[in-house]
């Protein structure tokens, strides 16, 4: 862990279930390598999961099983270890290299902007030679205009312990938001391409279907369906991404899929017995086995004290040489990029979600009303009234009360995105935009245009307000008890991830008590320089440039009808840059004064 990790909190624990072929799954990293630097339960870093994988490996090798490990893309923009440096992963690319990942694909945030694209295409694809799969994405060289596959469409190998002949396909969902210089085939179509249908048809023990897809959408379904077509009664394993959810879903009784949440919180665990093995072809006896399969998940919070316990090791002989080499790395990484740099105190905790929006905790309401009404000033229209809007999911984390530093910036605010606007637009229009957005509806229900985009992916799974037992935020954190076996009479649970799967509640390594969270709009408004009676006759209508199909499309249907050329620079910097010197003038107090 790095030297200004919080100690991880003690907890009761679940055991890992091994099989004869076991998974460890990493998924939307988001660059936090460097672990939860703020919150003990998730504190260790990618060295520490490298000592893990390695003690793991000599584990599945001393009992004669199999650990495969899994990446399902979103590495990158979200932390400042990746998005602090220019070029943005200066080091990180080099620090995720370090683990041995068997099979491994892309995300959505790979391919937002095109410098990052390129990177993938001439940075992690031969990090990953021969691992790396993108069954749905081609990259355009840049010299030549050429399109090729970003990487092999599939992949086949045999398990080195078990002899599982395995083939594995590596997916993204159907995202359009990508630069122009990759394509992302949809996936409806892909499978309809002569070599996946002929890869279907080979004779494998295991479908392995990776991919940046949510475990319960409309692709793997597709998939999945596809694979039945050909193979009845073949195990498929998925892994899941991009809903920063921990998930895990039933398709049938040889068909599962686990997805580990987001940010380096979570380690997902899968096991898999009774696997048809070394090769040999389907017989009664074969099928027999098979029909008392089993897959079992576990969601691993990302701490010291979960892989030790897990390792059956201590202080002292868990970290190996390569984990502690990864750790010192990152160190000289974040201290090269000035990430523990304060920009001043952050008076009180602001969350996403744990408090009501509206409210004096909520990040939306700080955003609205202290940031954005600031910020969105364009000198020469300074006193011209406008509405500014921002999609909530453009704010990526929670603020804690105290130090708030270069990190942190690019934790809450990772993307390069500007404040764009359409000067005069009618009052009367441009105020109905608002509830547009939130409210959804027909008008937006295009495949480019799906609202919950606009808002922080876990929303996609919040349907309701959830209020947990009621605690002292900041004091949730604390624990000094040790690490308690899962029968204790009375367990000190602390908040975390209570998740409730396809297969129930036991699903976490450790148990918690439930978090509370409330729902949050797709978008929020902030009106400035508005007259003290009355209502404008027009505003100059500014917005965060990600939001900008969305708005044309709003626009439209209140009758006024502007396209991309309506659109100009509000402000030319990014609004993270805008967001840092907010907090630089405003939260300027050292937290020791
Ligand atoms: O420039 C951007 C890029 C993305 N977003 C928001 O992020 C989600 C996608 O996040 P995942 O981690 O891929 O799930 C997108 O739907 C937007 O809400 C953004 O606001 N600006």
């Amino acid at each position: 862990e790095q030297p200004s990790a919080p100690k991880p909190v003690a907890a009761p624990m679940r055991s890992l279930p091994w099989g004869q072929l076991n998974f460890l799954q990493t998924t939307d990293t988001h660059g936090w390598h460097a672990g939860h630097l703020q919150e003990p339960q998730y504190s260790a870093d990618w060295g520490d999961y490298i000592s893990f994988a390695e003690h793991m490996h000599r584990k599945a090798d001393e009992i004669g099983a199999d650990l495969l490990l899994i990446d399902t893309g979103d590495r990158i923009e979200g932390n400042g270890l990746y998005d602090a440096s220019s070029p943005k992963g200066q080091y990180d690319y080099d620090i995720f290299k370090e683990q041995d990942i068997d099979v491994i694909c892309t995300g959505n945030h790979e391919l937002y902007q095109a410098d990052a694209a390129a990177r993938e295409y001439t940075k992690t694809v031969p990090n990953f030679k021969g691992k790396y799969i993108a069954s749905n994405l081609d990259y355009i060289l840049p010299e030549t205009g050429e399109r090729i596959p970003m990487a092999q469409r599939y992949r086949t190998f045999t398990t080195k312990n078990q002899g599982i002949r395995v083939l594995a396909f590596g997916f993204l969902f159907d995202f359009t938001g990508n630069a122009n210089n990759t394509v992302v085939q949809p996936v409806e179509k892909t499978i309809e391409e002569k070599w996946f249908q002929e890869a279907i048809r080979e004779d494998v023990d295991l479908f392995l279907v990776i991919g940046h897809v949510t475990l319960h959408g409309p692709e793997y379904k597709a998939i999945f369906k596809a694979i039945r077509s050909q193979k009845w009664d073949t195990p498929i394993q998925f892994f899941g991404g991009h809903s920063h959810i921990r998930d895990f879903a039933k398709y049938d009784s040889k068909a599962y899929g686990v997805q580990a949440g987001r940010y380096m919180e979570t380690i997902g665990w899968m096991s898999i017995d009774g696997i048809k093995g070394k090769g040999k072809k389907d017989d009664p006896k074969e099928i027999e086995l098979r029909s008392s399969m089993s897959f079992q998940r576990r969601y691993i919070d990302n701490n010291l004290f979960g892989y030790r316990y897990h390792t059956g090791l201590n202080e002292s002989t868990f970290p190996t040489e390569h984990g502690q080499n990864v750790s010192a790395a990152i160190y000289k990484a974040r201290k090269a990029l000035k990430l523990d740099n304060s920009y001043g105190c952050a008076p009180r905790d602001l969350w996403m979600s744990r408090t009501p929006y509206p409210g004096d905790n909520s990040l939306y309401t700080w955003l609205e009303k202290e940031v954005l009404a600031n910020v969105a000033i364009k000198p020469e229209r300074k006193d011209t009234p406008r509405l500014v809007i921002f999609n909530t999911g453009s704010m990526r984390f929670d603020i804690f009360k105290g130090p708030f530093t270069r990190d942190s910036t690019y934790i809450v605010s990772p993307f390069v995105g500007t404040l764009k606007y359409i000067k005069d637009v009618p009052f009367k229009a441009a105020s109905e935009v608002l509830p547009l957005l939130n409210s959804g509806g027909q008008i937006f229900d295009s495949a480019e245009l799906q609202m919950w985009q606009l808002a922080p992916p876990e929303k996609l799974s919040i349907h309701s307000d959830f209020i947990g037992p009621q605690m002292p935020l900041q004091d949730s954190f604390v624990s000094s008890a040790g690490q308690r076996p899962l029968l204790s009479s009375s367990p000190d649970l602390v908040p975390g991830y209570t998740t409730k799967d396809d297969a129930g509640d036991d699903g976490d390594d450790t148990l918690h008590t439930p978090i509370t969270f409330y729902k949050i709009p797709n978008c929020i408004q902030s009106s400035v320089s508005m007259p003290a009676n009355g209502d404008p006759e027009t505003v100059d209508f500014v917005f965060i440039d990600f939001v900008q199909p969305w708005i044309l499309t709003a626009l439209r249907f209140t009758g006024q009808v502007y396209n991309d050329s309506s659109v100009e620079e509000y402000r030319p910097e990014a609004f993270t840059d805008l967001m840092a010197g907010w907090i630089k003038e405003n939260w300027k107090k050292n937290c020791k004064n």
